[in-house]
């Protein structure tokens, strides 16, 4: 038998109080004596929040892995406090298969710092062409309940119809990478004045609404449940807002790099700041954060997108798109969230850890803080603002746009499945 005793953590920012946490499981909150063969971790002034559950995370492998694998992008979740992500199928060869999905399953298994769930491909090879037997990835050993072509579109109409109604019935969600490709050719960031000034082609916000509003009529239209990726755009905002009033099953999520950062960026040409969809205009941040505070966007999701930092020192339009954000997350929602007075702890909790599981249909993960609860634990030193270094970034990958800014917030200890994952800031 192990116990752990976590003495003095701010309950989701309330009130200290100790936790002991014996073989995985939370066996009492309040004033513990600690067992002469307890460990003791002290988190007097820390933020403890339960282990945060990411949504869209780009781990790679198989295929990729000079960017990331399983197990290094393991390590860079339990950094950023996650105990559970959902891993993108745009890997090679791209998780449409049973095989596929029940490999990178396995991989997470032996990684062993946070859980991974596989996320299926909608269609074969990501290609938009045929359906991927999404009941043999759901009746699997992964049990996959989300299917995404992440990076691609489910551009056919009747295709993404099939794809909902496919699902339906084991209450599945299609993740949609809203973006109408007629509307993006040669997109590099945002349509915008600023973009002619740059010499850049246009990513239209229209691209990602118009497919979202056809998306959440198809979701009306099958019953099933719809998630839009990545929302970056105040009038997708609307469209959800619309679609939420009529009672349309469609959640959405937000990035943390979406809630921050702006076309502005785009002026250096740092392709850091290249990623799809694209950096908004400042108006499209408020927005976002509105939707996210309002509960019109219910979670948020990293997108961490490694890439090796020769593909973004590259010149611009050659440059790969996408950005590492899982050890930042949480630092980024406590600048633009909780210090703008916009979420609380407990509303962090809510859109970073119990509703992307509920999302994800994954038991075990994001629920309250309580007795009986599994212990997966992030705890937070909301004080510890400092400049970002690549010593912040424990993935395979460095290419953070946060590097050099500082960032409040720091995750001091991860707990997973009762075991300390991060010890003051330390991957295990
Ligand atoms: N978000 C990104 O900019 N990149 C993603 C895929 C994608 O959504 O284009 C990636 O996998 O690198």
């Amino acid at each position: 038998m192990t116990t752990l005793v976590v003495r003095g953590a701010r309950i989701l920012g309330g009130d200290a109080a100790d936790l002991t946490i014996v073989d995985g499981t939370i066996t009492a909150i309040g004033t513990a004596s600690a067992a002469a063969d307890a460990t003791v971790l002290d988190a007097d002034g820390l933020v403890a929040l339960p282990g945060l559950v990411d949504l869209h995370t780009h781990l790679r492998e198989p295929g990729f892995e000079q960017a990331e694998t399983v197990a290094t992008g393991v390590r860079a979740a339990a950094a950023g406090g996650y105990a559970a992500v959902f891993a993108m199928a745009n890997t090679k060869p791209a998780a449409d298969t049973v095989a596929v999905v029940e490999q990178v399953a396995e991989l997470g298994r032996r990684a062993g710092l946070a859980h991974v769930q596989p996320i299926g491909a909608v269609t074969v090879g990501l290609e938009g062409k045929r359906l991927a037997d999404l009941g043999m990835m759901a009746r699997s050993a992964a049990q996959v309940r989300v299917f995404s072509d992440d990076g691609h579109c489910v551009h056919d109409a009747q295709l993404m119809r099939r794809a909902l109604e496919y699902v339906a019935p084991f209450d599945g969600v299609i993740a949609q990478h809203a973006q109408e490709p007629s509307l993006t050719v040669g997109a590099q960031m945002h349509e915008s004045p600023l973009a002619g000034e740059l010499g850049l082609g246009g990513w239209p916000s229209v691209a990602e609404s118009a497919i979202v509003a056809r998306d959440v009529l198809l979701a009306e239209a099958t019953g099933a449940r719809l998630h839009v990726c990545h929302v970056s755009t105040a009038e997708t905002v609307d469209v959800l807002r619309w679609a939420k009033a009529r009672g349309i099953r469609v959640t959405a999520e937000v990035t943390p790099h979406h809630l921050i950062l702006t076309e502005e960026e785009v002026r250096g040409y740092d392709a850091r700041f290249k990623v799809n969809p694209p950096l908004r205009a400042a108006t499209d941040v408020d927005a976002l954060r509105a939707a996210l505070a309002d509960g019109t966007i219910d979670v948020v999701a990293t997108d961490h997108a490694p890439h090796p930092i020769e593909t973004k020192q590259a010149a611009w339009a050659d440059a790969a798109m996408g950005m590492v954000g899982l050890e930042t997350a949480l630092a980024v929602v406590q600048e633009s969230m909780v210090e703008t007075g916009l979420l609380d702890w407990a509303g962090v909790a809510r859109v970073m850890a119990s509703t992307p599981a509920q999302i994800g249909r994954l038991d075990g993960f994001g629920g309250a803080l309580e007795v009986g609860a599994p212990a997966h634990v992030a705890l937070v030193d909301p004080a510890g603002r400092a400049p970002i270094g690549t010593e912040h970034l424990h993935g395979r990958s460095t290419n953070s746009p946060f590097l050099g800014h500082s960032l409040p917030g720091r995750v001091v200890h991860t707990i997973y499945r009762g075991r300390q994952t991060v010890l003051d800031g330390v991957v295990a």
